[in-house]
């Protein structure tokens, strides 16, 4: 409900006062912050989408040992010179060596082994003869296998340490674990993959104005869409979300919220209220808080209003209650935060060029962050910014798969200038 009380009061300028930093000076500050948690083991099969906490390197040469490419006949090249159309070299089929055995004798001059595909290939055999390039006969209970082509030395094998020898670099720390890494891991016997901790990261909102998910709309309110919004932006970074729910635009209330929560979780996430207005806590608390105030004013639109403050060694991050802003602001600064926690190598988000897909006409004395579309186009990389991006608009953050970082006073940008985008996580919409 409005208080009338509030319409006859005296405003302050204290609290507009507010310098501010250039992005990558806050990223920075609050990067120092942000050392990697303790390291612990988890199996392979959870091991995806942690963050290598050691550098991984080869145990033993990759193949482990010279191995069949093909089904057929292990043989010694050398054996087959005199071969052609009229004069079919006649070789003893002396073994057979499905994959997972190892051959039961030498192959010597006149002798091959029959082999199937990843087994492994005989000593004294340096080739092998394909199935379909052979044929055979039975004389006394013996087979012997036909060849009409002489056959050069070393012909589908794929020899011991192709892939990597011992103590080759497989994984650098600081890795993000795929797929196919997975692979890698599992082929080298990594049965448990050092990772980092993930963080846990508290996350809630302040607004009197906000409804729950699942509340009927009233007048006056809205839904709480930054929390579950942020919620899932901790998931995708590889951190821990611990939901601490919405209060309302309470001080006291944001007081013993902030405290209890930096005293629990790694890193403190907050939404609304960093702005001037009246029941702008955030803003108010962190002024009066006892810990250092890392910045209140970042030069970029959205989330020009970014706080952070860090306390006992655990980072606040009062983001933005406008969403746009809320999710730029997580981007720049939660994201890496959440990474290096993690010992990413690379925790900000990636950087590329791309050609603007149409004229961008509003600019700005900050660092423009423009949600934006990209598609490739005859191979060309474009950027397309969302209609409306305003920070307060939601429903078009679900359109971006970047963000347009228009430089402060670029001037009107037109169709076909270059422009740096941050990448998102995740495919390319377009
Ligand atoms: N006099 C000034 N007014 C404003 C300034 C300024 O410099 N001077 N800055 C504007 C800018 S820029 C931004 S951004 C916003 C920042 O607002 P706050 O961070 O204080 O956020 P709130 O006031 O709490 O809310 C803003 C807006 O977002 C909606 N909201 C809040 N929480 C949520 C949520 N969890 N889910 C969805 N939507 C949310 C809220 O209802 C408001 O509409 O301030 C400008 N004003
Ligand atoms: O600083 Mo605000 O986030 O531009 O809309
Ligand atoms: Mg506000």
């Amino acid at each position: 409900m409005a208080n009338p009380e509030n319409h006859n009061k005296e405003y302050t300028n204290d609290k507009f006062q507010r310098s501010a930093l250039q992005v990558r000076e806050a990223q920075a500050r609050l990067t120092a912050y942000a050392a990697p948690l303790s390291l612990e083991e988890v199996p392979l099969n959870q091991s995806y989408g942690r963050f290598l906490a050691r550098s991984v390197h080869a145990p033993h040469p990759f193949p482990a040992f010279d191995r069949s490419s093909m089904d057929g006949f292990a043989v010694i090249a050398a054996d087959t010179v005199s071969a052609g159309d009229n004069s079919v070299v006649w070789l003893k089929v002396v073994d057979v060596i499905p994959c997972g055995a190892v051959a039961s004798r030498e192959i010597t001059t006149g002798t091959v082994a029959r082999i199937m595909t990843g087994a492994q290939v005989p000593g004294g055999a340096d080739t092998v003869v394909m199935l379909e390039a052979t044929e055979s006969r039975m004389e006394d209970g013996v087979t012997y296998v036909g060849i009409r082509k002489p056959q050069a030395a070393g012909l589908h094998i794929t020899p011991r340490g192709l892939e990597l020898g011992t103590g080759e670099l497989v994984l650098p720390e600081g890795t993000i674990i795929g797929a196919g890494d997975i692979a890698a891991l599992a082929a080298l016997g990594a049965a448990n993959v050092p990772v980092r901790r993930r963080p846990k990261v508290g996350i809630f909102a302040t607004g009197t104005e906000l409804l729950e998910v699942d509340e009927p709309l009233v007048p006056g309110k809205i839904r709480n869409s930054n929390s579950p919004m942020l919620e899932a932006l901790v998931r995708e970074a590889g951190g821990e979300p611990i939901m601490l729910g919405a209060i309302v635009d309470d001080l006291e209330l944001a007081r013993s919220k902030v405290q209890m929560a930096l005293e629990s979780y790694d890193l403190v996430i907050t939404t609304g209220g960093v702005s001037v207005g009246d029941y702008d806590i955030m803003g108010d608390l962190i002024r009066e808080q006892s810990g250092e105030m890392l910045f209140n004013k970042v030069t970029m639109r959205p989330g020009s209003v970014t706080t952070a403050a860090v306390r006992g060694g655990t980072i606040l991050l009062a983001l933005s209650g406008n969403p746009g802003a809320c999710f730029v602001g997580f981007q720049l600064f939660a994201r890496p935060v959440i990474g290096l926690m993690q010992g990413a190598a690379q925790p900000f988000l990636p950087e590329w060029t791309a050609v603007l897909g149409v004229d961008y006409k509003r600019v700005n004395s900050f660092t423009r962050y423009v949600r934006a579309r990209l598609e490739i186009r005859e191979g060309v990389l474009y950027a397309f910014p969302a209609a409306v991006d305003e920070s307060s608009v939601t429903v078009t953050i679900k359109d971006s798969d970047c963000l347009i970082v228009i430089p402060p006073d670029s001037g009107q940008m037109t169709s076909g200038d270059k422009v740096t985008v941050l990448k998102l996580p995740g495919e390319i919409r377009g």
